[in-house]
């Protein structure tokens, strides 16, 4: 349904001494879905979560420069094209709930959504779901507390009917069975055909839908791995940095990262994760390391194997 390749991102801006500076964002990307598969895209703030979000529906900034190909349906996204999907066939739930009409009652926002069946009953269930009263559909944005704009945000992108869903960080904010309620409509989309991808800095959330796994580490995909691959103390794993984000959850011995991601404006010559890796060699400080298949999943690490 959707495929992603060598996508890059970068900016203009003006370093320090006020020189005009490239930055990349997103370096060479590669992933797809498939229709009826949940993707999650995990990784920490500023990886480029939502410049690939944003990216794929066409709402870039207009200081972006992009390479590369997105392909939905297995035709090249245009602007053009990217224009008259965006709403339909492809849907977005944005990171942020300023991006509800403020001026428009959240029924009617989410009625305007819909585009095959009844309007009015899609709602009213999308609502019930949440345990929304009717009386919250009359209600203006600003009127809402942040989880119930959220939840409308959520009902917005799920009546729509589209064939490709993008999720990005759909949960903070929600209780825990706003979230489960949440995630398990991503399951039912996914088995009515929809392909999903689910945005997320929340590992143990994506583990309990996604299909695969796509690691995000400064702009870069290090690794994409099947969901039963994170299992046991991560051996089946391809990168180091996979393995450490495994590693560091409350089950599986809560042990920390040393550092810090690098900045799209500072990253390394070489491997991005080479200054945290204990595996790190003098060739990868020197070289990129190519992203290829091993074991039915994608890494960029020499070392894996
Ligand atoms: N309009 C812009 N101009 C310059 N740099 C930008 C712009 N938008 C994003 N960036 C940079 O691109 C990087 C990735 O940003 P992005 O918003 O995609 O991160 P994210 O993974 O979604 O983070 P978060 O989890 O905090 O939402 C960041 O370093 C950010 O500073
Ligand atoms: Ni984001």
């Amino acid at each position: 349904m959707l495929e992603v390749s060598e996508l890059s991102i970068s900016f203009n801006t003006l370093d320090r001494h006020l020189r005009p500076k490239k930055m990349e964002a997103i370096h060479k990307l590669e992933l797809s879905i498939d229709a009826g598969e949940i993707l999650a895209v995990v990784g920490s703030s500023g990886s480029g979560k939502s410049l690939l979000a944003h990216a794929i529906l066409g709402i870039l900034p207009g200081n972006a420069q992009v390479t590369g190909t997105i392909r939905f349906k297995g035709e090249k996204l245009t602007a053009e094209r990217q224009e008259g999907l965006r709403g339909k066939e492809i849907a977005l739930i944005p990171q942020s709930v300023q991006y509800l009409d403020p001026l428009m009652r959240v029924g009617d926002q989410v009625r305007q959504a819909v585009r095959r069946g009844n309007p009015a009953e899609l709602q009213r269930k999308a609502f019930s779901k949440y345990k929304l009263s009717d009386f919250v559909a009359k209600l203006f944005p600003f009127q809402l507390s942040g989880g119930m704009a959220r939840k409308v945000l959520v009902s917005t992108a799920t009546v729509s009917g589209a064939q490709l869903l993008i999720a990005d960080e759909p949960t903070p904010g929600l209780d825990a069975p706003s979230m489960s309620e949440t995630l398990s409509r991503f399951k039912q989309l996914a088995q009515e055909g929809c392909a999903v991808m689910l945005i997320t800095h929340d590992i143990e959330a994506a583990l309990t839908v996604a299909d695969r796994i796509a690691v995000l580490y400064a702009g870069t995909v290090v690794e994409i791995a099947p969901r039963t691959d994170f299992t046991g103390d991560g051996q089946r794993l391809r990168h180091p940095y996979t393995q450490a984000l495994w590693r560091a959850l409350p089950g599986n011995g809560f042990i920390p990262l040393p550092g810090a991601q690098p900045l799209p404006d500072a990253l390394p010559a070489g491997c991005v994760f080479a200054p945290r890796c204990s595996m790190a060699t003098s060739e990868c400080e020197r070289q990129a390391p190519e992203s290829r298949m091993v074991r039915s999943g994608r890494v960029r690490c020499i070392h894996s194997d």
